[in-house]
């Protein structure tokens, strides 16, 4: 396969590409050695045998330079602007200006070769390494003293949960669901608990299109959320830091809730052109009030941990220098009560609501469908791609 027919998705937006140049820029500057047609073509090879997608900007420049590489300068008219993936590439080969060819088929072989060895390593983690003997990518999941601990482990992207990390919480929670674990907790590694749904989970559009791409969320959605309500174990949050979105929403669906007085709590889903999930169109209203609720699900009112506490989110707040110690002695004292007797008492409190929960979930995916295909929504994931805006 050459780069010509490599996939590329892109947001449903124009301006993306502006992200990718800076880069490209960069390799354009290293001009210095000559790759021969042998090394181009050993490249292209190499890219083939990469064991992970290294993402639509990677790709983008690798597009780019194999164009430039075998064609020289753009030559072919500049795609209309809602034909997304063309114009996507048609910008990155255009951006190339006149650099010659000898230079973009160096900087592709550069370019490969950076990408070749993290990508390479990701599959030889030695044995006995967190990673290989848990087997996730995006978590880090241990158990010890009855407890099963999972942990958010994209601490660079402030925890946001990308598809493989929605993947890989279901499986972990079913694991943990099924181990000889007393309880279970969810925590963040790093500065912040998560910063919500990753917006770039926007952009890998299937060839069905924005409108298979939103089915395809509702339905991991559902899923999702569908894990945490049937959960049969004491379910406990220890927000680290900062919460946002979906980390937020979810809470409605724990048992307890601890907390850092440094973690915040925010569900910015109308700045966002969303709605809200993780059932808290029905456990928010029941927990905090209604008017309450609206306050943060509709107008995006931020809560600091001594007001989510208030509202009854959160059980307990811990200064955040001892909220470790205090937190993990608290759960390793409820992971030596008899774990059925804590499972029953859960069920009967939990149960009740379960056929509710469902059908909330189910309403609230369909709608936010239908939001994730909206201007609203894609303007708000543009921006922030472009980094035009954060919350
Ligand atoms: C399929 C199921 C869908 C379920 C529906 C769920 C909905 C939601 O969860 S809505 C909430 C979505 N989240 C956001 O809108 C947060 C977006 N992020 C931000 O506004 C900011 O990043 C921040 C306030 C969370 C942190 O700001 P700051 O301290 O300045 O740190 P950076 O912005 O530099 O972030 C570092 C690094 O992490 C990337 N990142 C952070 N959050 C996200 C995210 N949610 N999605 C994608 N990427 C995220 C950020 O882009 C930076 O990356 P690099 O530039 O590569 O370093």
């Amino acid at each position: 396969m050459g780069w010509e027919q490599i996939e590329i998705s892109v947001p449903n937006c124009s301006s993306l590409q502006v992200i990718s140049f800076p880069v490209v820029q960069l390799h354009l500057n290293r001009t210095a050695m000559r790759a021969s047609q042998k090394d181009f073509e050993n490249a292209m090879n190499q890219v083939k045998l990469l064991k992970k997608d290294p993402g639509n900007e990677a790709k983008l420049k690798l597009y780019a330079l194999y164009k430039q590489a075998t064609e020289g300068p753009c030559n072919t008219p500049k795609p209309g602007v809602f034909d997304l993936i063309n114009k996507a590439k048609w910008d990155a080969w255009n951006a190339l200006g006149s650099l010659p060819k000898e230079t973009a088929r160096q900087n592709y072989v550069d370019l490969v070769s950076s990408l070749s060895p993290s990508l390479e390593s990701s599959s030889q983690v030695e044995p006995g390494t967190d990673r290989k003997s848990t087997g996730y990518e995006t978590l880090m999941v241990t158990s010890e003293d009855g407890i099963t601990k999972i942990m958010l482990n994209r601490p660079t992207k402030k925890n946001a949960l990308n598809v493989e990390m929605y993947h890989e919480i279901m499986h972990a929670l079913k694991a943990a669901s099924e181990d000889d674990s007393a309880i279970t907790v969810l925590t963040g590694n790093g500065d912040y608990y998560s910063s919500g749904n990753d917006l770039t989970n926007f952009t890998d559009i299937p060839p069905g299109g924005v409108e298979e791409k939103a089915k395809n969320g509702a339905i991991l959605l559902r899923e999702f959320v569908g894990c945490f309500i049937d959960f049969p174990k004491p379910l406990i949050a220890m927000v680290n830091g900062p919460a946002v979105g979906i980390s937020v929403t979810l809470l409605g669906l724990f048992d307890a809730v601890y907390a850092s007085d440094r973690a915040t709590f925010h569900t910015p889903f109308s700045h966002l052109g969303q709605s809200p999930e993780g059932c808290s169109s029905y456990t928010f209203p029941k927990i905090m009030s209604p008017a309450k609720a609206i306050e943060m699900l509709v107008f995006g009112k931020k809560l600091t941990a001594g007001e989510a506490c208030a509202q009854g989110l959160v059980t307990e707040v811990f200064p955040d220098s001892t909220f470790q110690k205090e937190v993990w002695t608290r759960l390793k004292a409820f992971a030596k009560l008899p774990p059925n007797a804590m499972r029953i008492s859960k069920e009967i409190i939990r149960n009740r609501e379960k056929e509710k929960l469902h059908a909330v979930n189910a309403e609230e995916c369909s709608v936010l469908q239908g939001r994730w295909l909206s201007d609203e929504c894609m303007n708000a994931v543009v921006n922030f791609l472009s980094r035009k805006s954060k919350l």
